[in-house]
């Protein structure tokens, strides 16, 4: 399997100056619990879909400081040296919970969270916010065009236009889970076992003095799977003909043209017309692939037009997650050890949306028994339990007027052990099972929490014990400040 090393300094600064601040101060083995999660949907979606769960643990599980990692550090400010003998010695051994990947998932609630020492919680902020942020973004991506696509193949084809590498593959892994079929980027095929596609570019055809010399030479290649670039030149007038006449020259071997591309001009109307044209010369098994800037609207758009294609190619807007470049992921303090025992701790802000929720918490997924749909997610301090015997009143935690009674429920618990004491405590599912997990959950939501556009808001709530000990934290809190003030 994939082992990254040499990662301890993929962190900010500003982390290990407080790991330095707090071993000078005497408290960087206090525990303290954080939560990972984001605020607000990226590109007006319903739902994000999780992702980049793996990632984070072969991070965590191989996280040390090498001796050149101390020396940089040993440059950068002046550590004194028992504090850089302790990084020597450092692994993480925190515990954590996460949702699975392939889960939906919402604003506001804990995607992963982290209970350990400040020390090691602090150093893995930036990378968790990096790695989650930008697969579950790239995901949810992928998941609305494949809402489109409707059974169609989709493919991805963004290495060349990702930002660096990673973000290629580890992309390339986030589309497949959220229902992609294939990528075009062998090293993600050979990581992850991702099925690997293409066809052929624009130089191969470049390259022989007549187009049909060109797609004759790569169908001797590769008889049985050729996919013909069919715009080069003209697509109607030269790339589809030759095509064709290639394509029976296969049959007349007994073989079969796999498909032809097209990747310019007017996608509905080429396909149209190219589905006539192989169809009336027999070729009805040769499949359209489309290529060229797409994204779930164009997708809609060309559906909308009718167009006759069985395959797409999407690379660029999906894997740079074109109209909206990041997820804004947050990770926050939500308790701190004292005495053995769990205090609640809260972030204020001035927009209610951005006062964090305190302390240690589960999410439970409500599914009405009946119609197994999930009616809402509710969050709950953890060792709480929900008693699906009760009804039970759901309300939003900033109007909390809009309320709801549910009866004959499920709660599932979507936070999962995933590290105890710096060991992974889960198996990592094969990615197809991932993949199957998440297409299987997205028949537990109604369609107007998935549609594209202007979907309905999924509620989160929050139990009322837990609304009650946020509202106590935050009077508590401005009763200091305003005695701070005398006022
Ligand atoms: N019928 C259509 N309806 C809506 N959008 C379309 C249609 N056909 C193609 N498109 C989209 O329009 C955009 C066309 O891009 P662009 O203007 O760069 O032209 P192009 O035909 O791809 O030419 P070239 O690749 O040679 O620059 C692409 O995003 C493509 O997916
Ligand atoms: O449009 P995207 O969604 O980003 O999909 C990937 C694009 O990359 C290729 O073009 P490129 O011009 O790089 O090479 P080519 O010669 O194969 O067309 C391919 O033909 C697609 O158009
Ligand atoms: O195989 C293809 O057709 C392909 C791969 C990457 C980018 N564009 C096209």
């Amino acid at each position: 399997m994939y082992k990254p090393t040499g990662w301890a300094l993929h962190t900010d600064k500003y982390q290990v100056t407080m790991m330095y601040a707090h071993w000078k101060n005497g408290s960087h083995l206090h525990r303290k619990a954080f939560d990972l999660y984001f605020r607000k949907l990226p590109f007006g979606n319903g739902y994000a879909v999780f992702a980049g769960l793996e990632r984070a643990v072969q991070y965590l599980e191989n996280l040390q400081f090498t001796e050149e990692d101390i020396r940089y550090l040993a440059e950068q400010e002046s550590f004194e040296p028992e504090f850089l003998d302790l990084l020597r010695e450092f692994r993480f051994r925190g515990d954590i919970h996460g949702v699975r990947e392939g889960t939906l998932v919402f604003p506001n609630e804990p995607l992963l969270r982290l209970e350990g020492t400040i020390m090691e919680l602090q150093l893995v902020e930036t990378a968790l916010l990096n790695f989650i942020g930008y697969q579950t973004l790239v995901a949810t991506k992928a998941a609305r065009i494949y809402t489109i696509a409707e059974g169609d193949t989709l493919m991805e084809f963004g290495t060349r236009r990702a930002q660096e590498s990673d973000a290629a593959v580890w992309g390339a892994r986030a589309a497949y889970l959220a229902g992609f079929d294939a990528t075009s980027n062998l090293r993600a095929g050979q990581m992850f076992g991702i099925p690997v596609q293409g066809t052929h570019s624009h130089a191969w055809v470049q390259d022989f003095d007549t187009e049909v010399e060109a797609f004759r030479a790569y169908a001797r290649a590769f008889p049985d799977s050729s996919v013909l670039l069919v715009d080069t030149y003209d697509t109607l007038k030269s790339g589809v003909p030759h095509a064709i006449q290639v394509g029976r020259e296969l049959k007349e071997k007994g073989y079969r043209l796999a498909g032809i591309r097209l990747d310019s001009g007017d996608l509905a109307y080429l396909s149209k017309e190219a589905r006539r044209m192989l169809d009336e010369a027999g070729l009805t098994q040769t499949r359209i692939i489309a290529s060229s800037d797409l994204d779930e609207t164009t997708l809609l758009n060309l559906k909308s037009q009718g167009a006759k294609v069985d395959a797409w190619g999407v690379g660029t807007r999906l894997i740079t997650a074109y109209d909206q470049p990041s997820l804004g992921a947050v990770y926050k303090l939500v308790a701190r050890e004292q005495n053995g025992e769990w205090l609640p701790s809260i972030k204020i802000s001035s927009n209610p949306e951005k006062v964090t929720t305190p302390g240690i918490k589960t999410v439970y997924r409500i599914i009405d028994q009946r119609t197994n749909k999930a009616r809402g997610d509710l969050i709950i301090e953890e060792g709480h339990s929900i008693d699906e015997e009760q009804p039970l009143t759901l309300f939003h935690p900033i109007h909390t007027y809009r309320k709801k009674k549910v009866r004959e429920f499920r709660a599932i618990n979507l936070l999962h052990p995933i590290m105890r004491r710096g060991e992974r405590v889960f198996d990592p599912p094969p990615l197809d099972e991932i993949r199957r997990y998440h297409l299987a959950q997205r028949s537990m939501f109604w369609e107007e929490y998935l549609r594209l556009m202007n979907p309905e808001e999924y509620p989160v709530d929050l139990s009322g014990e837990l609304w009650n000990t946020k509202q106590e934290l935050l009077q508590k809190i401005y009763r200091t400040i305003r005695e701070e003030n005398g006022s």
